[in-house]
Order: structure tokens, then C-alpha cells, then sequence
């Protein structure tokens, strides 16, 4: 062997070494990544100058191998692309990859406090982080070109010498520090092959197996792909996860270059929604899958890939989060998000609302969060409604016939469109809803949170053709806040906070039942059910619910003011305890009921007979605290002793009920 050239590498910092080798400790895996990268791109050179005619011959097909030597601890990576000369090497690799070595270590130190997301840069020469001897075998593609050979210990010494290769390509082989001999284990090398190197457009084998997939998805043309592509690639990605309900290809090239497929998936109560779940490259090189920097917060909990040359990744992740081209790639991916869900709402209306359930949270969470992307989406965001489950108010598609211009026929179209999922249920956006109102009641929203507990005032307004949007998403609590500011003019009710006017028949309340204490029917109930309750909290409210059939109607209700509930969430909320119920609230006992128009008539019996505890009036007074308890039922349930109280007195009404 001709040794052509000893020499010493030329850097500026006293040696750069001990720095790779210690400094840069946490990432040690990553210089099989870097030395994959050369490798690629070594091969794509070799295309482009075949492609000018350069090269005699065809280049035949593409390949890196990768080779392990357990006796003599060595890995090595072989290419066969486009090699190089001795010049070469003494341009590419003693100046430019050391001076950018260097460059690059200093950059590092500035920022060694602060994790680097992607420790891209270091090139060739974080094989020394792993490698205690560094060899190149390397030919160039170039006619006449002579093999050679360069070698170095780690230290800025480096040897060049003749070479007996007779391929074209390189090969570069590391002998290992013996604190890093897991690298010539071949479960490892294939463990960093799908992390690093899975989609790099080039074969890479092990011992003759192929172990990458050298097919990145997000490259391809969305014309060229089906939806089962998509859906192949997720499942490929995220195994064993459910399906995602619908995705955004991505694909920009100004003014930042961007490739990517972005995945909705159905959110799951247990997933941590801060956490990123959207996998960062450059040029299909892995970089890191927590790239929070990038993505806007409100899209966390997406999923999928995003491919950029123009994200700086070498940078600390502070400096990430204010660089210009990351705030805009941010921008960009949110409007993509936003039109696709826009088209999705005009175009596939019956899968919008298939997957509004989990991403109408998504949304609602992003309209929160980003002004601009509230201002996209705040047309399309659904609500659950009681419109069309209320005959009276059943939405009308009227069936409008239109002559259809090529072929002259009569068809007929649907001019509205019915916002139904497939268990029924109609949702509605909340302008649609204000305007169906307008007549009835002008911006005033009804909502109900709970549609278990709040089914008994859900019910009484829809009897009234009152219609209910139910917010009941754990997000809504801050959403209805959120839409109070926004649309400050439009009062929101809880269906169980207030009576509107159109649920009360003004002129029965008024009636007037005993000539003798000139008391209506309304003061007496008042009266007996505030003697039974009993409490100083609960304001008695005496109402005639209107309803063509009073049965139907609750006999009492508990009333929680808006504003009373509110302050009690809140002081719940800073004291992290779960909200008790309020011991002050509001008891509005419908008089137009046949219950307690019977309760009436069972009091004044008692009155009749003068005695103050007549067993008519105790039977009275058990019906008040009875009606209060199946009113209070409605709104929260019991606690044990409370609940021990109700069946012992359901007991003693039933027994009373039922005596001779
Ligand atoms: N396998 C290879 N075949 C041919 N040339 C190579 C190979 N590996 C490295 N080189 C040459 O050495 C140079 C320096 O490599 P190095 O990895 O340090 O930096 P880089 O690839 O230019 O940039 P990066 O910082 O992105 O890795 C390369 O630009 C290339 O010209």
C-alpha cells in the first residue's frame, strides 16, 4: 500500500475531538443516520450526472449495505454511488466536513444548554462519536479515477493512501470504542434503520435483507394515491391504532419547500393531547417525533408527517419557535387544516358530521386558541340539537323542482340540507340556529350540559318548540365563555337555569282560589311547599307551565340562576374540587299541574277542618318535601343519607296514600 499523503486536519478550535466524542454523548445513534444520508445522496449524484451523459455504462440499481464484523468490531456502510477522488477526499472531508464539524461544535456549545431538535450538521464526523478508527474505501465514478483509501484515529491526524477497490461508490467502516459495541448488533442496526432511514429513497440491506420501506407517501402526487394508500401508510405508522377519521396532504413549495399528510385521528380520552404525535423529517431523513416547535399547539393531537428542508433543525428549540419560516410553515399548516375541513363540510357533509364528535373538540379547542384559525372554521362549527327530534318544529326540506339545463328534464333537489348522523340526531350551526329563532326568541340560545340531568327542561322546552343546543363536550364549558365574547349581543341560558316567558301561562298563575283569604292559587302553593322545605336557601317560585297536556310537564323544578352556577364551578375550579350543588337555589313548583292542583285542594281540606297538623295537612306537607326531592332528583341525584330520606318518605306517602 502507497501511503499518498499524511497530514494533519485542518480546524481552527484545539481539537474538535474529545468534543464530539463527549459532548455530543446523548445522540450517539444518530452518526449511522448521518453516514445513511451521505450514502443517498452519493447515490442521487450518480443519477445526476448519468443523467448529463457523464458516466459510461450503466449505473445499475441503487443500494447501501450495511455490514457488521462482531470479532473485529466493525460497522460499515457501502454505497454505490458516485465515489471519490483522492482530491475529493482531501476537499470534502479534511476541509469541508471538518471546517463544518467544527462550525457546528461551536454552534452547539452556544447552545448546549438548550436540546437541539434534530442534531443535523454534524455529518460525516459523528462517526467519532462511536468510532475509535474512521476508513474510507472510496472510487470515483470518474474515468480513469484510482481507488483510495483514508483513514484516522480520532485524533486531527488522517492518512491517504492507495486503494485496491474496484467498484464504484464508497465504503466507510468504523471500528467501534469498546463502550459502543452495541452497534454491531444487528437487532440495533435494524431498530435505527426504521427510526432514521425508513423512507430514504434508497435500499439499505443487512446480510442481504432489505430493511427500509424507501417509499414515502407523502412525496407522491394525491392524484396518484387511493384512500386505502392513506390508510395503509397510518396503520404502517401508528400500529395497532383505530383507523383516523379523515387527513390533509400537504404540499407546498413557496415560499418554504413542504411535503407532508397530516392524520385525525379519534381521540381517545387517555391520549395525552399535549403531546406531539406528528413525526418531523428533512428530505425523508427521520428527525424527531416531537416537533411542537412546528406544529401550532391546537393541532397536537394530530398525527402523520411533516417533510421540510426549510425548518431549521440545528437550531436550539427556542430559536425554532421564533424563527420566521417556522411561524409560517405553523400558518400554513393551520389554513390547509382549516380548508380541508371547510371542503369536507361543503362537499361530504354526512362525514363531516360522522367525525364532528371528535374533531368538532379539535376545532373548538383551535378556534380557542388562534384567532386566524377561528376565523376559518367558526362557520362550520356544529352543534347537537333538539331541532328535528321536535315534531313541531321538524325541519321542512322543501322539494323545489328545477329544470336542469342539459337535458331538460324536470328534476327534483333538496334545497335544504339535513344535518343528520346516523343515530338521527340533527346538528345545526349556531347562525342557522339563530336565525330559525329569530321569531321566537331573538338571540337567546338555549343549551343544555348534562342531557341525562337536564332531560326534564330539555323536554319542557321543546314542548314549547323551544330549541336546546347541547354543549356537552368536556371543552364546552370554556367554549360557551368563549362564544358569550364573541357574540356579546346573544344571551346563552342553560335549559335549567331560568323559565323562559314562553314556557309560563301568565294568566293561570294569576288565578284566584280562595274567596276567604283572597290568596291565588300561586301564593298558597308558595306557602306550603316553603313551610315543608323548610330551608332559608331555596327561593319558592310558583309558575303555570304552559303544555297541552300538564302531565307531560314536571310539578316542580330546580332552577340553577346562570350566573349563581357559574361562581360555584369557579370556586370549584380553583379549589380543584368537584362543584358541589348550590344549598341556595330555585324551586319553581308548576301550579298548572294536576299534582299540585290536587296538593291544593288536599291543603285546603286541612284548613277546612282548622286543625294545624291535620293528617290532610301532613299528607300535604309530605307531598311538598316529595315533589322538591323528584325535583332535586332531576338535577344532581342523592347522597346516602339523602337518598335513605327519600325512600322513607316515598314509603310513608304510599302508606298514607293508600290507608282507608
Ligand atoms: N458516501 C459518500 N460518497 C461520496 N461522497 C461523500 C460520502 N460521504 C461524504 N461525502 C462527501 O463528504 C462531504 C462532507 O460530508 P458531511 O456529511 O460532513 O457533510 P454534508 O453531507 O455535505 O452535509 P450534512 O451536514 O448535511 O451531512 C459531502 O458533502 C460529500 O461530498
Amino acid at each position: 500500500m502507497t501511503v499518498l499523503e499524511q497530514g494533519q486536519i485542518t480546524i481552527h478550535t484545539e481539537n474538535i475531538f474529545p468534543i464530539i466524542k463527549k459532548s455530543l454523548y446523548t445522540d450517539h445513534e444518530i452518526f449511522l443516520r448521518e453516514l445513511v444520508s451521505n450514502a443517498v445522496d452519493a447515490i442521487q449524484k450518480l443519477k445526476m450526472v448519468s443523467y448529463s451523459g457523464e458516466v459510461d455504462g450503466d449505473v445499475g440499481e441503487p443500494e447501501i449495505t450495511i455490514s457488521l464484523d462482531k470479532n473485529n468490531q466493525t460497522l460499515s456502510v457501502s454505497d454505490n454511488g458516485i465515489g471519490m477522488t483522492a482530491e475529493e477526499v482531501k476537499k470534502y472531508i479534511n476541509q469541508v466536513a471538518f471546517s463544518s464539524a467544527e462550525e457546528f461544535i461551536q454552534k452547539y456549545q452556544k447552545d448546549a444548554d438548550q436540546q437541539i431538535i434534530g442534531h443535523f450538521g454534524l455529518g460525516f464526523y459523528s462517526c467519532f462519536m462511536v468510532a475509535k478508527n474512521v476508513e474510507i474505501d472510496t472510487l470515483s465514478y470518474q474515468a480513469g479515477a484510482e481507488a483510495v483509501h483514508w483513514s484516522c484515529d480520532g485524533s486531527p491526524q488522517f492518512e491517504l493512501s492507495e486503494s485496491s477497490r474496484k467498484e464504484r461508490g464508497t465504503t466507510i467502516t468504523l471500528t467501534l470504542q469498546d463502550e459502543e459495541t452495541e452497534y454491531v448488533e444487528p437487532a440495533r442496526i435494524r431498530q435505527l434503520v426504521k427510526k432514521y432511514c425508513d423512507f430514504m429513497p434508497v435500499p439499505i440491506k443487512l446480510d442481504g435483507e432489505e430493511l427500509n420501506q424507501h417509499k414515502a407517501l407523502w412525496k407522491q402526487s394525491p392524484r396518484d394515491l387511493k384512500d386505502e394508500d392513506y390508510l395503509e401508510f397510518y396503520r404502517y405508522l401508528y400500529p395497532f391504532q383505530e383507523d383516523p377519521l379523515l387527513w390533509v396532504h400537504l404540499k407546498t413549495d413557496y415560499p418554504f419547500l413542504l411535503n407532508g399528510i397530516l392524520y385525525f385521528p379519534k381521540l381517545k380520552p387517555d391520549v395525552d393531547v399535549t403531546k406531539g404525535h406528528i413525526k418531523l423529517f428533512c428530505n425523508q431523513v427521520f428527525v424527531s417525533d416531537n416537533c411542537e416547535e412546528v406544529i401550532p399547539n391546537f393541532l397536537m393531537p394530530l398525527r402523520g408527517v411533516i417533510d421540510s428542508p426549510d425548518i431549521p433543525i440545528n437550531v436550539s428549540r427556542s430559536a425554532l419557535t421564533n424563527d420566521r419560516t417556522v411561524r409560517r410553515i405553523a400558518d400554513f399548516i393551520a389554513k390547509k387544516i382549516a380548508d380541508r375541513l371547510n371542503q369536507l363540510y361543503t362537499e361530504q357533509r354526512q362525514d363531516y358530521i360522522r367525525c364532528w364528535q371528535d374533531v368538532g373538540t379539535f376545532v373548538k379547542f383551535g378556534a380557542l386558541n388562534n384567532d386566524k384559525f377561528k376565523k376559518q372554521v367558526e362557520d362550520i362549527i356544529l352543534y347537537r340539537t333538539t331541532y328535528s327530534a321536535d315534531s313541531a318544529s321538524k325541519p321542512k326540506t322543501p322539494e323545489v323542482e328545477v329544470q336542469s339545463q342539459e337535458d331538460d328534464a324536470w328534476q327534483e333537489v333538496s334545497s335544504g340540507e339535513v344535518n343528520q348522523d346516523e343515530q338521527g340526531r340533527t346538528y345545526t350551526t349556531l347562525k342557522e340556529y339563530l336565525d330559525r329563532n329569530k321569531a321566537k326568541h331573538e338571540n337567546h340560545v338555549f343549551y343544555c350540559t348534562d342531557e341525562a340531568a337536564q332531560a326534564t327542561y330539555v323536554e319542557l322546552h321543546k314542548n314549547q318548540g323551544l330549541e336546546v343546543l347541547y354543549m356537552d363536550s368536556f371543552i364546552d364549558t370554556h367554549f360557551i365563555s368563549f362564544l358569550e365574547q364573541e357574540y356579546s349581543d346573544v344571551k346563552f341560558s342553560r335549559v335549567d337555569s331560568e323559565l323562559d316567558n314562553t314556557l309560563v301561562d301568565q294568566d293561570k298563575a294569576a288565578d284566584i282560589v280562595d274567596p276567604k283569604t283572597n290568596k291565588t292559587r300561586s301564593e298558597l302553593v308558595k306557602e306550603l311547599f316553603e313551610q315543608a322545605i323548610n330551608k332559608s336557601k331555596v327561593n319558592v317560585k310558583t309558575q303555570a307551565l304552559k303544555s297541552d297536556d300538564p302531565q307531560g310537564t314536571p310539578p316542580a323544578m330546580v332552577l340553577l340562576p346562570e350566573a349563581m352556577r357559574r361562581l360555584q364551578d369557579m370556586t370549584a375550579l380553583l379549589q380543584q374540587q368537584a362543584a358541589q350543588f348550590p344549598e341556595e337555589h330555585i324551586l319553581v313548583v308548576n301550579t298548572a299541574h294536576p299534582l299540585i292542583e290536587n296538593l291544593v285542594e288536599i291543603s285546603q281540606g286541612s284548613i277546612v277542618q282548622g286543625v294545624g297538623q291535620s293528617p290532610s295537612g301532613e299528607l300535604a306537607n309530605l307531598i311538598c318535601q316529595h315533589v322538591y326531592d323528584l325535583a332535586l332528583m332531576a338535577q344532581r341525584g342523592f347522597d346516602a343519607n339523602g337518598m335513605k330520606a327519600f325512600v322513607e318518605r316515598s314509603n310513608q306517602v304510599l302508606t298514607r296514600l293508600t290507608a282507608k
